[in-house]
């Protein structure tokens, strides 16, 4: 029998931020497919949607008026404007998920991370991940091919910026392998999962121990 039978749990927020390029998205995929507990955050946006993104499983796409008023609504945990356009994580879905022991994962970018962080501080889990080596990541950005040479040449260079908050983050990956990436990834929430904080009912379910001793 697992904790979670015997002991209520709190979700967590587990936020995972990288360079482009470094295998979040991968890794973030293998997790939501191998653990039914933790599903993806789905932010709201005033970006146009790309082919093939769908509403409500990518983004929220909203009108910037609509966006506005969701904002001053209070209805989000965080917003940010990243180039032209708006990006926000809805509160509601968060706060329902948490409560009901579920984690939620978020890909949100590191000043994303810090707004959370200043919010959801207990709830919040911060994992960073690097790529092995510069050649890797430039060859991985040009291997997932969505992207032209200028595309990939600007992420390459918005790198080294990214990389610089690494010490703002509670644990970090370096995404050589990915087997064992997603190893560390997985071992690193059922860990957080098992904090003392994160238990309710425990005080309970020690003096029923107690009691029977
Ligand atoms: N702060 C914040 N950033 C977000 C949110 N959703 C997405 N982002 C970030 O916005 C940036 C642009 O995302 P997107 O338009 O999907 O483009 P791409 O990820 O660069 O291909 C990325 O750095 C995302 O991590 C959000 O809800 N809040
Ligand atoms: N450990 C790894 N070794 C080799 N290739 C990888 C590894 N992790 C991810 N990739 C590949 O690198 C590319 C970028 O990964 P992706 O997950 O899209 O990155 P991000 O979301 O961080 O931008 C993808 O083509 C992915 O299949």
């Amino acid at each position: 029998m697992s904790n979670k039978e015997l002991v209520g749990r709190r979700g967590l927020m587990l936020a995972l931020s990288s360079p482009s390029g470094a295998g979040k998205t991968t890794l973030s995929r293998k997790l939501l497919e191998s653990d039914p507990q933790i599903t993806m955050s789905v932010s709201a946006t005033t970006r146009k949607p790309r082919p093939g993104e769908v509403e409500g499983r990518d983004y929220y796409f909203v009108s910037t008026e609509d966006f506005g008023l969701m904002r001053n609504r209070g209805e989000f945990l965080e917003s940010a404007k990243v180039f032209d356009n708006y990006y926000g994580t809805p509160r509601a879905p968060v706060e329902n998920a948490l409560s009901l022991g579920h984690d939620v994962l978020f890909d949100i970018d590191w000043q994303g991370v810090q707004q959370l962080d200043e919010v959801a501080h207990e709830d919040l889990v911060k994992v960073f991940v690097l790529p092995p080596s510069v050649q890797d990541l430039e060859r991985r950005l040009n291997v997932r091919a969505q992207d032209s040479a200028e595309v990939v040449a600007a992420r390459m260079a918005k790198a080294s910026d990214e990389i610089s908050h690494y010490q703002e983050y509670d644990y970090i990956i370096i995404n050589d392998d990915v087997e064992r990436a997603f190893g560390e990834l997985h071992s690193i929430l059922q860990a957080e999962r098992l904090r003392r904080r994160r238990l309710t009912g425990l005080s309970d379910f020690v003096k029923r121990l107690r009691d029977t001793l």
